[in-house]
């Protein structure tokens, strides 16, 4: 038995502990607030402000953790090496951790010292930097903290008076205490996809069916798998995804972001060196192992034999259209099961803030039966639950 550290607790932190304990692993979940989702099913749980150095240093002496298991970017990571030094295993690897937190450090990586294909972009630490990258991007383009994640702060800017907004929006939904962001050229991509990457300790890089996935205002709302693309392009992005993961090193799932396009060809977008959002569709049987199940093997050591498309499956999510510090109510629920091979996770967050996920619908059937059908299918009964 490990004892497992989880720094944050979310809905995906929450199938990963179910996952563990199936494994008969020990987990303590951490977060800032009190009743995370993960804390639900977890053996203790440590509620601290996971961006305090100091504050994260008790909590791993207090517990002296084998693993310590990244669930959101908004952690203290330059303390991850120093864990990883004295022998705590930091998954997948404190590198990983720490270049993923920050898009700045991510992306000069995977740009500029592997040379994969990017959107064009650049920095800007004032808004007269920023007016001046985006005469040389042009419009549209996309403006983003540095660190900020599922949407935080981003926006697309259409044109030179909408910057300014930009700018302000950037700077307050970043995390931490840069005032930077990443102006990027609009990609004008004809789909995008999430590759389940899996790197372990004794194999080799695996990697799931493509998952796609549509996102509104930089969060995910519908994923699906397996995404139908070009083999082309599905090989490239593999080639890429072994690059970068390989560059930061460790053991674990990732996802990997792409942004296909027919005439331009695959761009790398970013990745999570942990489970993804968009692999919640797994949760929907599409694999012999979903993603939380593969994340625990490879955090271990554990064997995976194969990974394997077992039928086709979509996700779409439920957004809460309030903002309450009181517990939410749902109503749909029994709606909901009433529909043939569907499946709905409410993960049971405490609060509610407007378009907060509070839940997925995941519907499946079986290989070669109609995808777009089925993506339809999930989204109109994810439309029929109600937070309330
Ligand atoms: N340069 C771009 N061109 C076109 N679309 C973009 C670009 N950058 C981001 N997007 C859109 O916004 C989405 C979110 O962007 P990104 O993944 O960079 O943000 P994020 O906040 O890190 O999200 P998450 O943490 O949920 O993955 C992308 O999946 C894509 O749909
Ligand atoms: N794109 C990253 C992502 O989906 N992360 C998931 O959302 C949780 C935070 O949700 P909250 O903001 O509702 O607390 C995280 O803990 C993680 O499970
Ligand atoms: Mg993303």
């Amino acid at each position: 038995m490990k004892k497992i550290l989880l720094l944050g607790s979310g809905e995906l932190g929450k199938e990963f502990v179910i996952s563990a304990q199936r494994k008969g692993q020990y987990i303590i979940a951490c977060d800032s607030y009190a009743g995370a989702p993960a804390m639900q099913v977890a053996d203790e749980c440590e509620v601290f402000s996971m961006l305090d150095g100091d504050a994260l240093e008790r909590v791993v002496r207090k517990h002296q953790p084998d693993i310590i298991v990244p669930e959101i970017e908004a952690i203290r990571t330059e303390r991850l090496y120093g864990f990883e030094k004295e022998g705590i295993q930091v998954v997948p690897s404190a590198r990983a951790v720490n270049f993923t937190m920050n898009r700045k450090a991510i992306r000069d990586l995977a740009a500029q010292e592997l040379g994969l294909k990017t959107a064009k972009y650049f920095y800007a630490k004032s808004f007269d930097e920023l007016k001046a990258a985006s005469e040389k991007i042009g419009f549209p383009c996309v403006v983003k903290p540095l660190m900020s994640s599922s949407g935080k702060g981003q926006s697309l800017v259409k044109s030179a008076d909408e910057l300014e907004h930009a700018w302000e929006y950037g700077c307050n939904g970043s995390r931490g205490d840069i005032k930077e962001l990443i102006i990027e050229e609009f990609i004008k991509f004809d789909s995008e996809i999430t590759l389940l990457t899996v790197t372990q300790k004794n194999g080799p890089t695996l990697f799931c069916p493509p998952i796609g996935h549509v996102q509104k205002g930089g969060d995910y709302r519908e994923s699906f798998q397996p995404a139908h693309i070009d083999p082309a392009h599905l090989k490239e992005a593999q080639e890429m995804a072994e690059k970068v993961t390989r560059a930061l090193t460790g053991a674990g799932l990732w996802g990997v972001e792409f942004f296909l396009s027919h005439e331009n060809g695959v761009y790398f977008s970013e990745l999570s060196p942990r489970p993804h959002d968009t692999g919640m569709v797994t949760l929907a049987g599409t694999q012999n192992l979903n993603e939380f199940e593969l994340h625990l093997r490879a955090v271990l050591g554990l064997p995976i034999p194969n990974i394997k498309q077992e039928r086709i499956g979509a996700s779409a999510v439920v957004l809460s259209t309030i903002a309450s510090q009181e517990r939410p109510n749902y109503r749909g629920v029994e709606e909901v099961t009433k529909e043939e091979d569907t499946y709905i996770r409410i993960f049971g967050k405490p609060t509610t803030r407007v378009n907060r996920r509070m839940g997925v619908v995941l519907c499946y059937a079986p290989l070669n039966s109609d995808l777009d059908a089925l993506r339809d299918k999930a989204k109109r009964i994810a439309e029929k639950v109600e937070v309330y």
